[in-house]
């Protein structure tokens, strides 16, 4: 009975999405037209990460109309995901994210939508170029410079259309490559991070952010391993009290040496810096503190957080480093002490190998307490401790309607480029969110767009040729490969063969006897033998003719391999070559937040003057030149300038 009221009420919701598909299907083609219906209905995308624009995305497209969606994901859901990404709940932590994000936007279109989750790092070699190929267009919602940056990779070898995205609090930013057509990933340059004046971390810090780069610095000093570039290796006694050789600090008590670091850098040091008078003509000159007499007046305290891997000392009060509300001086002072005294005497294994981690409580203890001693004695801003770790980790706090904004202009363009590939390869723009409004007043906007440039010939990712080369490698020796895959498939006669950075073979004068020797050795052993795996790349180059090609290796059986007339199947070829620049390692910003171990801190760029000049009002009309009348059919090309 139960059962059959079960399958009723799926029944009923099943034909209940199925109307809805057809509502959303009758929209599709009154917005973008009739025929834009049957290629949403056909497409078949790969979303990459299922994180904060990830989750957002894949609602969106399902909710589009898309029937067929693969997601691959490598991580479990946490707790500090679910403010933001709202395909998870509770219940599902510690699931993983792709398959838990494909289940429930499939039950918003029950039987009417495939959406299946992949737990897998996308790098993982069973993606192969054929993989990539089963798609008509990729979409990345990922968080950090290299998997985007080995996705772009994969989609220009193959071919395949990839939408880019990312978002860093209230800006966030959507990209399109056509292979061949338009700049990729790798072809725009990186955004220096952010850095600073030695002698402002070291003698005129007047921003917090100044203060907490010291304090990281004093971090690496005293726990880390012997750096001589350290900024703060000068500062008189500090050697005393974090070298192993001759020091009479290792006989002190932890409260004792944690006192004589303290005085080191709150007093002789400040007073050092107080006397280079030349420093202090145009700024006030610091305060030295009493450090001991600050925290005299506050009680002790411990340390704990998921990281704090030593027992908690007894008494004391627990350092809370979520609160918004800055620490006093006194307080940070006794934080200052107390978390020293902790790390020499329940981390004294690991002192001169430490290195600060923004997620380890009592690292970032010692950096938010050392900054604000730091501010209080040069007259700065204090910060609270949330903040602290914010900046001291570079963190950008996730906006959920930044995601969800971005997530739009994912499928915007992927309806962009389903309308009309080719074209849109000659014309396609860039949008950005952005955190403010831009542009002149009463021209102003938070979504801009930028036309997008053609690949950049020095790119080391468009430079080049790609082939695809589905072949049994058990049944190859290199030597075998290369008389008839490289020489008489690919035309390339002088070769070098380079697989996994390994030079495996290279037909060139040059060769000493011994790399002769290797090489020949070499041409008589099995692919497998050296290294080549289903999914590996090998990078070919001609040395005579200048031209290179990376070949996408899929290995398939000896029974497949009969179907091909020539034993494997090659399907692209060697490209002539640029002088090529460095792979770019630009990042676009995570979905959710970046921290400063990511490759690249900032989102990629913001639309410059000519974007601006594009700028569109609210109805997505340009605004430069006349105002344009509203038409009943919406042009795709305006709709992704929104
Ligand atoms: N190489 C990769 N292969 C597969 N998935 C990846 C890869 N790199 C990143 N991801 C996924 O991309 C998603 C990015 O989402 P997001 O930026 O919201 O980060 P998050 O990890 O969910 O959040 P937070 O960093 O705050 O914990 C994550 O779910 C992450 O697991
Ligand atoms: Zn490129």
């Amino acid at each position: 009975m139960a059962e059959d009221q079960a399958r009723d009420a799926l029944a009923s919701a099943h034909r209940a999405s199925a109307r809805a598909l057809a509502e959303s299907y009758k929209s599709l083609a009154v917005i973008y037209g009739a025929e834009m219906v049957p290629r949403v209905q056909a497409a078949r995308l790969l979303v990459v990460g299922a994180g904060g624009v990830g989750c957002e995305l894949l609602k969106d497209l399902v909710q589009t109309g898309f029937t067929c969606v693969e997601v691959v994901d490598m991580d479990g859901i946490d707790v500090s995901n679910l403010n933001r990404q709202f395909l998870f709940r509770r219940r599902h932590v510690g699931q993983p994210k792709s398959i838990v994000a494909a289940e429930q936007v499939q039950s918003m279109r029950p039987g009417t939508c495939q959406v299946k989750g992949v737990v897998s790092n996308v790098t993982d070699p069973r993606f192969d170029v054929s993989f990539y190929r089963s798609f008509t267009v990729v979409c990345n919602a990922l968080d950090n410079a290299d998997a985007r940056r080995h996705v772009n990779r994969m989609c220009v070898a193959a071919g395949v259309p990839l939408v880019e995205s990312g978002s860093t609090g209230y800006k966030g930013q959507v990209d399109v490559v056509i292979p061949g057509k338009t700049e990729c990933y790798d072809c725009k340059p990186k955004v220096p991070p952010k850095t600073f004046a030695v002698c402002t971390i070291r003698s005129t810090p007047d921003k917090p952010e100044h203060c907490i780069v010291w304090a990281k610095y004093l971090y690496s000093l005293l726990f880390g391993p012997r750096d001589e570039s350290n900024v703060l290796t000068d500062i008189q006694g500090i050697h005393e009290s974090c070298s192993d050789e001759g020091n009479h600090a290792r006989h002190e008590s932890p409260q004792a040496y944690a006192l004589h670091v303290a005085a080191s850098v709150f007093q002789r040091d400040i007073e050092t810096q107080i006397s280079m008078e030349d420093l202090w003509t145009r700024r006030a000159p610091p305060t030295a503190l009493d450090v001991k007499g600050l925290a005299a007046k506050e009680e002790e305290v411990s340390f704990g957080g998921s990281n704090a891997s030593a027992p908690r000392e007894s008494v004391s009060r627990r350092v809370d480093l979520s609160v918004q509300d800055c620490w006093s001086t006194a307080y940070s002072a006794r934080v200052f002490l107390d978390v020293i005294a902790f790390i020499k005497r329940y981390r004294a294994d690991k002192i001169g190998t430490l290195s600060f981690d923004k997620d380890d409580a009592v690292a970032m203890a010692f950096v938010a307490a050392a900054a604000n001693l730091r501010a209080a004695a040069y007259g700065v801003e204090l910060v609270s401790p949330f903040k602290a770790k914010g900046i001291a980790g570079n963190i950008v706090h996730a906006v959920a309607t930044t995601n969800a904004i971005v997530a739009g202009l994912v499928v915007l363009q992927v309806l962009r480029i389903l309308s009309d590939p080719i074209a849109y390869g000659q014309s396609h723009r860039a949008a950005f969110v952005t955190s403010h409004l831009t542009g002149a007043v009463g021209r102003q906007f938070l979504i801009n767009n930028e036309v997008s440039k053609p690949p950049n010939l020095t790119c080391v990712t468009c430079s080049r040729g790609y082939a695809a080369l589905k072949i049994p490698l058990a049944d190859y020796t290199l030597g075998e490969f290369l008389t008839r895959v490289v020489q008489n498939a690919l035309c390339a006669k002088t070769v070098a063969l380079v697989l996994k950075n390994d030079l495996l073979f290279d037909s060139d004068d040059g060769a000493d006897d011994v790399e002769k020797e290797m090489y020949d050795a070499n041409l008589k052993k099995g692919l497998v033998e050296l290294g080549f795996s289903n999914g590996c790349i090998l990078e070919v180059s001609d040395l005579v003719l200048n031209r290179s090609c990376l070949v996408c290796i899929t290995d398939v059986s000896q029974k497949e391999a009969r179907a091909f007339p020539d034993g494997f199947l090659l399907d692209g070829g060697m490209k002539e070559n640029v002088a090529h620049v460095e792979a770019n390692t630009l990042d676009m910003g995570s979905s959710a937040r970046k921290s400063e171990d990511d490759a690249g801190l900032e989102m990629w760029s913001g639309p410059t003057v000519e974007s601006r000049k594009h700028a569109l009002d609210a109805d997505g009309q340009e605004t430069e030149g006349p105002p344009r009348t509203k038409r009943a059919k919406v042009n795709l090309n305006d709709i992704i300038e929104l």
